[in-house]
Formats: C-alpha cells, structure tokens, sequence
C-alpha cells in the first residue's frame, strides 16, 4: 500500500497556499546588484512556485492566496492562469498593500543571494475568511509554506486550511520555505512551524530550516533523528534537502533514500528547491517511488538552477526525462 493516500477522485490534485510574488533577476549576471541595472521579471514566492511547476506537470492546481491591487498583482494572476493554475480563490487584497518583490543577485553560479521587500505585502493579508472548506475538500493535497506562517492574519488563514484539510483527507505538505526577512523572531519560526509540521504528511526542508524547528540552530541535528521525531507525529516522509550533494528521504516505514543529483550548468541556486519538490509531489500523485520521484526532483532542480528564472524554468515530464535518459 502507497506511503502516501492520496484521494483519487478529487477533481484538483494540489492546492498551493500562500506568497503570490514578483522575481526580478538580475540580467548583469556575475557580479553584485550594486553593479547591474536591468532585471527579468517572473512570477515568484515559493508556493505559487511549487504549483505552477506542478500545473506544467500537467497536474490540477488551484491556489488560495492574496494579490496587491497594483500590476504586479494583475500580471501574477494572468500568468497563473496562463499556466492553468485555478485562480477562483486568489483575493484582491484591497487594504493598499504591495506586492512582495524579490531581487536577485548572481555574483557568480554559487553565491546567489534573494533580498526581499516584505513590508506591506498582500501575500500575509490572507484572512480566515479567504479559505474555503469546500474547495480545500476538493483536491488531493495542499501545500502549505512557512512564510505564510510569518505573520497574521496569515497565520490563521493557514492553520484553518490545516484544519479543513486534515478533516476532508487531503494530503498536508509542508515545505519549511525559512526566509528571515518575513519572521519578527527565530523562536517564532519554531512555535509556528511546528505546529502546522506535527500535522503534516510529507516534509521538506534543508538541514538548517529542519534545525530552527527543533530549536538548534546552529547544532545540525543528524537527519535520522530529525526524521524520527516527525515520524512520532503525522509525517509519512522527512525529506532533508542538501543542496548540490542531493536530498535524503525518510520515510516512515524505515526507508532511508539518499537521493541522486544531475550535472547542470548552473546559472543560478535558487529555484532548485521549489523545482525538486514540484516534481517530487508529482512522482508520489502519479504513484512513483520515493526515490523515483526524488529522481524525476533532482532532474527538474538541474534544469531550473541552469535557466534564469524559477517558475518560468519549470520543466515538463517530457523535458526531465530527457535530462534523466541523457544522464543514463
Ligand atoms: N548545483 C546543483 N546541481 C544539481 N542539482 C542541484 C544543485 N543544487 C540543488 N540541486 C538539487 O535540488 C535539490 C534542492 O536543492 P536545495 O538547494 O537543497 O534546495 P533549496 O533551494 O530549497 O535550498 C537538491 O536536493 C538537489 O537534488
Ligand atoms: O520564495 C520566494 O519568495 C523567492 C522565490 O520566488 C525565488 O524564485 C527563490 O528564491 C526560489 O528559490 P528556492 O526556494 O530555493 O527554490
């Protein structure tokens, strides 16, 4: 019997819940953002990431989240519906907030750094009132960010879709998504993240995002023991995420996967998590192997951090078993 249940007769396979917001990745590349001028602009946060990658999968997506009442708001709401992503439960945030922007900055292939503009934003206006139980109980799974957890009412929007998803048997998937610029504390990120992690069924995060929710920052835990204190939980599967040297998945019938890394001519860092788990939910809803669907993350990621952009990259099947055939 598969780790995970997911609900087959569901019309939309993954609700993404969260930040809606704008990339702007430096064109200049190879050098500080102190040094280029001009910038590529893309549809980012990494929810609506994860779910536009999802949707080019060819899966069902939808997304509960707010948008500024500006153009940025209006060219991330086309661009999700040109990608087929459901937009019914997308809110026009009318309270006067802005679009969260983020810059991208290349100095070269490995130092990449993202600086946020996060005062204001639409995205941490989404209310209890914006989350529909109806609509969460008709997709097989939802995925939910830390970030949205940064702040209310956020906050509570999220733990009120946690709550009418596990009543309604939709998968939880809970990606850790740290970023400091939105958090008032650390000791936040732990309380808030915690919580929505005990009721998860899957888990992704990197070792340090993994280690600022058992409150060690700094310590690294060991991955098996991180594993194992979310397996006394919900959690089917803990997928610690390594960067370059790959992913391992736990999962909770004793399974250790460390998991492959494809060759990639890399551009840029960022984009390879949210590509690896767009593809990763897609292996585990089409019924794959954990570490099947590990492969089919890792290939996605090597395509995205060797393209400019993170959700205009996002590849399809076709293109990341390309990538897998060509690497055999
Ligand atoms: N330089 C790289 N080359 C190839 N694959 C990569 C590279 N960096 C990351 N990946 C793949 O993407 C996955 C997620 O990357 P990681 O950087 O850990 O996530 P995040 O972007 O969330 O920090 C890794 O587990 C690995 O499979
Ligand atoms: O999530 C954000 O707000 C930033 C993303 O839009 C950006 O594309 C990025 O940093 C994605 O990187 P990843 O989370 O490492 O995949």
């Amino acid at each position: 019997m598969s780790l995970i249940q997911f609900q087959q007769h569901r019309e939309l396979d993954l609700i993404g819940v969260g930040r809606l917001c704008i990339d702007l990745n430096a064109n200049e590349i190879n050098r500080p953002m102190e040094l280029t001028r001009t910038f590529t602009k893309y549809v980012g946060g990494s929810p609506a990431n994860i779910t536009i990658a999802l949707s080019k999968l060819g899966k069902k997506t939808g997304f509960i989240g707010r948008i500024a009442d500006d153009q940025h708001g209006r060219f991330i709401m086309n661009y999700l519906q040109e990608c087929g992503v459901d937009t019914s439960n997308v809110v026009k945030d009318l309270s006067g907030s802005v679009t969260g922007l983020v810059f991208t900055e290349i100095k070269s292939p490995e130092e990449c750094s993202i600086l946020m503009y996060r005062d204001n934003v639409a995205d941490l206006k989404l209310e209890p009132g914006d989350v529909s139980e109806a609509y969460i109980k008709r997709a097989k799974a939802i995925l939910i960010s830390g970030t949205a957890l940064a702040k209310s009412p956020s906050r509570e929007a999220v733990f009120i879709a946690l709550e009418y998803a596990r009543k309604h048997d939709v998968v939880v998937i809970f990606d850790i998504d740290y970023r400091p610029r939105t958090w008032v504390s650390l000791a936040e990120v732990g309380a808030y993240c915690r919580l929505v992690a005990e009721k998860s069924d899957i888990i992704l995060g990197g070792r340090e995002e993994f280690d600022l929710l058992e409150d060690l920052a700094g310590q690294a835990r060991d991955d098996r023991e991180t594993a194992n204190m979310w397996f006394e939980h919900r959690a089917k599967i803990v997928l610690v995420k390594h960067g370059g040297a790959g992913s391992t998945a736990f999962t909770r019938d004793g399974q250790v996967l460390k998991g492959v890394t494809y060759k990639a001519n890399v551009v840029k860092t960022f984009g390879a998590g949210d590509s690896f788990a767009g593809a990763f939910i897609y292996g585990l809803m089409n019924g794959l192997s954990v570490e099947e669907s590990q492969r089919l993350g890792a290939a996605s990621a090597s395509i995205v951090v060797s393209s400019h952009s993170s959700s205009d990259a996002m590849p399809t099947i076709e293109k990341i078993q390309a990538l897998i055939q060509s690497a055999n």
